[in-house]
């Protein structure tokens, strides 16, 4: 049909993007270890909690690794502010941006190694505060860049696998551990939430 509007596929991320992975853990570590050397928000460098922490002290990894790997922990994530928001209007569109942008949403997340409860806790983290129609929405993989769409905003610096030129345009979405991040040009970031999402969905308008 002339003039149809062809959806343009968004990836969401979850860790970081939508969930504040960082921030639990950081409360966990010091509940459960209050005696411990901890890792700041604001001293946070690089994608891995673990290799950070071990680089403090090398059985601190463990440590660490042992809350986020533990029951009920993706489960109590708090949402990213704005995040919830963001994406019931995401799906809403095209109401306010424009008749010729419709969207494909789907939120792509990788489980742990370690996956017993990571995973289901996952699909319940979403079902509780976005609902069960997001829930049909999700992508689970660990190789997010054999996944084909537009645009995926991920808090991860660098995302490799097994294609190498991936399809979508990686949006960085910035979080205490890129935050220092130099980006190389042409590469682009959301500052949060409350930075302009919209304008990058409709850079990538389809002509
Ligand atoms: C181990 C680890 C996991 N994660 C997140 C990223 C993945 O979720 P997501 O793809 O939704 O961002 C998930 C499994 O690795 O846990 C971190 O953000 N930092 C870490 O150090
Ligand atoms: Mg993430």
């Amino acid at each position: 049909m002339a003039g149809a509007a062809v959806p343009l596929r968004v990836l969401v991320d979850m860790d970081g993007v939508l969930a504040d992975f960082e921030g639990a853990v950081l409360r966990g570590f010091v509940a459960r270890f209050p005696e411990e050397p901890r890792v700041e928000l604001a001293e946070r460098r690089g994608f891995s909690v673990r290799e950070q922490y071990c680089s403090l002290r090398e059985d601190l990894g463990d440590k660490v690794a042992s809350v986020y790997e533990s029951p009920g922990f993706f489960l109590e994530l708090d949402p990213i502010p704005g995040a919830l928001e963001a994406m019931q209007e995401m799906v809403r569109i095209p109401l306010p941006l424009t008749y010729a942008l419709s969207l494909d949403f789907f939120i792509c997340t990788s489980p742990l190694k370690k996956y017993e409860h990571c995973i289901v806790e996952k699909y319940k983290w979403v079902e509780k505060h976005l609902g069960p129609k997001f829930v049909e929405r999700i992508i689970l993989t660990r190789d997010k860049t054999v996944v084909s769409a537009d645009l995926l905003f991920d808090d991860k610096d660098t995302i490799r696998g097994a294609e190498r030129n991936p399809s979508w345009e990686h949006i960085l979405f910035t979080c205490c551990h890129n935050s220092r991040f130099q980006l190389q040009p042409p590469r682009r970031r959301l500052l949060s939430w409350a930075d302009d999402w919209k304008g990058i969905l409709e850079s990538k308008r389809r002509q």
